[in-house]
């Protein structure tokens, strides 16, 4: 039965000292250092653990007083994935070691989960002991192939298989070394710190023999198979153009730039295996130039690596084990049950418990002697990198690839979890030409598109910053580390939107064009939308057709505002509906639809291209007026926030001279007139100058600042920074079957019900058409 560890009360005899003790990183800050209450209910005790881009908590649910996990990230990250982890979470629920998942939603900021609170993970614990005995490590690879195969069997892969994603139980600490003081040949004192094996921690310390494991972290993860046809994905056999998972436990085949499939999972667990049985790996604590310099020689030594030699002084069934996926196709079901064979034979009259002898000569190694291994190992890490030398030498490429031993200029490869860029592909420069609406244009997209296509852009690849029309300041956010911090590291180590997320759209990123993608051209006038007025637009749009994808019929009045539904047989068709409200909100926007669609199997996205004017900017010491001209204040002294509470149109004014909070409907009728000279009216009474209003996404976030810059992003970016909402009361998908809401930087004269004629009719290159509500670029 799926057991699971999410309270202190369920959990072992000695669960009043577990809990996050296990973890060094442990902080027992509570999130801004104050008692935080997540939805009411789950009460934060302190950081428990993080990876690259998520957190993970220690909460208490205040209604039962069970203890879970809260793995919690940030809204503003560029590509967001803990909501494709829950999504996954919900698709491999039930299964043994997969953790229950509790709540899902977004606080304060941040996209959160609170799952069954674990232990520490295969890493730690292997990093912590002196070694591990062949047994235990059958029993924990046994496990690790049971609970891939019941994520595979939903459909899914997993491609971040490593032992960071294994976790114990939440009652198993961490185990500690113990410190022994002695002298040295000097006589001064030493301490050095004596390990524990596996065994004695397991059974000492834990008081079980056989622990259970969890799988966490699957936000890399994705179908391989269509959940439709139930067919494997026809893209996924591309290659992909940048790696995905943990470089020291790729497969070969992802090393190649392959597509994930069922045998690169099942292939990873092999190097776990060798990793618990051996304490490393040959390509452990290599350095390099660059990630790409790095994997790249991750993948010469795994090639070079005889795995015989590496698994010298283990039973032959630990060989079969790790040699059997490299002989997978990429569509092949990895036999599990053989895998277990394989392991179970290991043990001590086993099927495939022959010692395999050392390339090294001499007797076979005992497993549990970790310093001849490590010295056998580090012997053929020198050989074959003076191999690899003396060809680089003999091909005149010595040091072009990051190769030589200037260590400065190195990291360390174990420190790259996730991806690399792409570098050998040259970026294309962004052409103001494709955001033209001309035809000119529209033949340049397509050369671009096809340019993609000759780099193999795969199905499952992120390909957001590699646009071509995205130039690269889209990536400029100093504010935000999370975001430099996938700039450093090369954009694209966070692949799965495309493959996560079967049935949902990714409004973003740039495809290829290939059997299964279709494309829409869009006619080459688009006059309403480069207008921009707010009621007539007329779009004369046309449609180019391609192989099977239908047409999408216009009547008149329609708006990026459509849903999506699928037809028969892999078609999908795009229903618009005739309200523009995002678009009729920002006439200050030039808009220009210069879109291609692009369609597959599973997903579908549209790449908006937009020009959009500068963001006009406030200015504060713009002033209200009063018809009749009574009277004058600062604006600044206002602030309008969206009453966020309420979700809806209606916005809360803040005197803020008087204090208190005023909400109104579509007026500001009621304002404290007592306070000041003020005088309110109904709507048209009150004339608006430009920059009046500062608007908070909260009562305490203010977002004026940020709002024009991300306006300004959009200058450039794509569409999915248009979706994503500020307000943390959103729990709108953002693969929901919609087109991106577009953000009106200057709602607040439509929103606040205040007329916007008299002086607020000119707005930064933009003006009122005289005596009507129309706008009209300024001339
Ligand atoms: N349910 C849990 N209970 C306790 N600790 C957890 C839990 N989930 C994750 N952790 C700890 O937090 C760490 C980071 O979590 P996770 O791997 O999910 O984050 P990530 O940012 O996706 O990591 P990665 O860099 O591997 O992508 C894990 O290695 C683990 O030690």
């Amino acid at each position: 039965m799926h057991s699971t560890f999410h309270a202190r009360d369920q959990q072992t005899p000695n669960a009043s000292t577990y809990g996050t003790s296990y973890d060094s990183t442990h902080t027992d800050l509570s999130i801004n250092s104050r008692e935080v209450i997540i939805a009411d209910q789950w009460l934060v005790l302190g950081k428990i653990g993080e990876g690259s881009f998520g957190e993970v908590f220690e909460v208490r649910d205040i209604h039962t007083n069970k203890y879970y996990a809260i793995k919690r990230e940030t809204m503003k990250i560029k590509r967001p994935q803990l909501h494709d982890e829950n999504a996954m979470y919900e698709i491999i629920a039930g299964g043994e070691g997969i953790p229950r998942c509790h709540w899902y939603g977004q606080f304060d900021g941040f996209d959160c989960i609170v799952m069954d609170l674990l232990g520490p993970n295969l890493g730690h614990v292997r990093h912590n002991v002196s070694s591990m005995e062949l047994d235990i490590a059958v029993d924990l690879a046994c496990q690790m192939v049971s609970i891939v195969e019941h994520i595979h069997n939903r459909g899914v892969i997993v491609r971040d298989v490593k032992p960071d994603n294994f976790l114990f139980p939440a009652n198993c600490q961490l185990p500690e070394a113990e410190m022994v003081e002695s002298m040295d040949e000097f006589g001064m004192p030493v301490t050095t710190y004596k390990k524990s094996t596996c065994r004695q921690v397991f059974t000492e310390q834990w008081g079980i023999d056989k622990p259970k494991i969890f799988a966490v972290d699957f936000g890399l993860a994705c179908y391989w198979r269509d959940p439709e046809t139930g067919k494997a994905h026809p893209d996924s056999k591309k290659h992909i153009r940048s790696k995905t998972g943990t470089a020291r436990y790729a497969s070969i085949n992802v090393h190649k730039g392959r597509s994930h499939s069922r045998r690169d999972d099942v292939e990873s667990i092999g190097y776990i295996l060798l990793d618990l049985l051996l304490g490393t790996l040959p390509w452990t604590g290599i350095h390099a130039k660059n990630s790409k310099a790095g994997w790249d020689r991750m993948r010469q030594l795994k090639m070079d690596t005889f795995m015989s030699d590496l698994c010298a002084g283990l039973p032959q069934g630990v060989l079969e084990f790790v040699e059997y996926p490299r002989s997978l196709q990429f569509t092949d079901q990895p036999d599990y049950e053989k895998m277990r064979r394989f392991l179970q034979g290991c043990l001590p009259g086993g099927a495939y418990s022959d010692i395999i002898k050392s390339p090294f000569g001499g007797e076979a190694k005992p497993t549990d002697n970790y310093d001849i291994i490590q010295l056998e190992l580090k012997q053929l890490q020198q050989k074959q990198l003076e191999e690899q030398r003396q060809r680089e030498l003999n091909h005149g490429q010595h040091g072009n690839d990051g190769d030589n031993n200037d260590r400065h200029s190195m990291f360390a490869m174990d420190d790259l979890t996730h991806q690399l860029p792409a570098s050998t592909v040259p970026e294309i420069k962004p052409s103001s030409q494709v955001r033209k609406d001309s035809a000119a244009s529209q033949s340049s997209l397509k050369k671009l598109l096809k340019k993609n296509k000759a780099k193999k852009v795969g199905w499952n690849t992120w390909k957001h910053d590699q646009a071509p029309w995205n130039p690269k300041t889209d990536w400029t956010n100093d504010e935000d580390p999370a975001l430099s911090m996938a700039k450093s590291w090369g954009d694209d180590q966070k692949v799965g939107a495309w493959g996560a997320s079967p049935g949902r759209q990714d409004q973003n990123g740039l495809w290829d064009q290939s059997k299964d993608v279709k494309e829409a051209g869009w006619g080459n006038t688009q006059p309403s939308w480069n207008a921009a007025p707010t009621t007539h637009q007329t779009h004369t749009v046309s449609w180019k057709k391609t192989e099977d994808i239908k047409e999408t019929n216009w009547d008149g009045k329609q708006a990026p505002n459509d849903s999506w539904r699928k037809k028969a047989d892999d078609i999908r068709e795009t229903e618009w509906n005739n309200k523009q409200p995002t678009w009729n909100d920002t006439p200050c926007h030039q808009q220009a639809h210069n879109d291609t669609w692009r369609k597959t199997d599973v997903t579908m996205e549209t790449k908006w291209a937009e020009t959009l004017p500068p963001a006009p900017q406030p200015t504060p010491d713009d002033s209200w007026k009063v018809q009749g001209g009574d009277s004058i204040k600062p604006a600044s002294s206002y602030q309008r926030t969206p009453d966020s509470s309420k979700n809806d149109k209606r916005h809360r004014f803040k005197l803020e001279n008087s204090g208190g909070w005023q909400q109104q409907d579509d007026t500001i009728s009621n304002f404290d007139t007592t306070n000041t000279s003020w005088r309110t009216g109904q709507p048209g009474t009150v004339e608006q100058k430009r920059g009046s209003w500062q608007s908070y996404p909260t009562d305490e976030a203010p977002l004026q600042q940020h709002r024009p810059q991300q306006q300004r992003r959009h200058h450039f970016s794509q569409p999915h920074q248009r979706t994503q909402q500020p307000s943390s009361t959103n729990t709108k998908s953002r693969y929901g079957d919609e087109a991106p809401e577009q953000r009106p930087y200057r709602s607040d004269a439509k929103n606040s019900g205040v007329s916007t004629q008299g002086d607020a009719s000119q707005v930064d290159g933009w003006q009122r058409k005289p005596g009507s509500n129309a706008w009209q670029q300024k001339r």
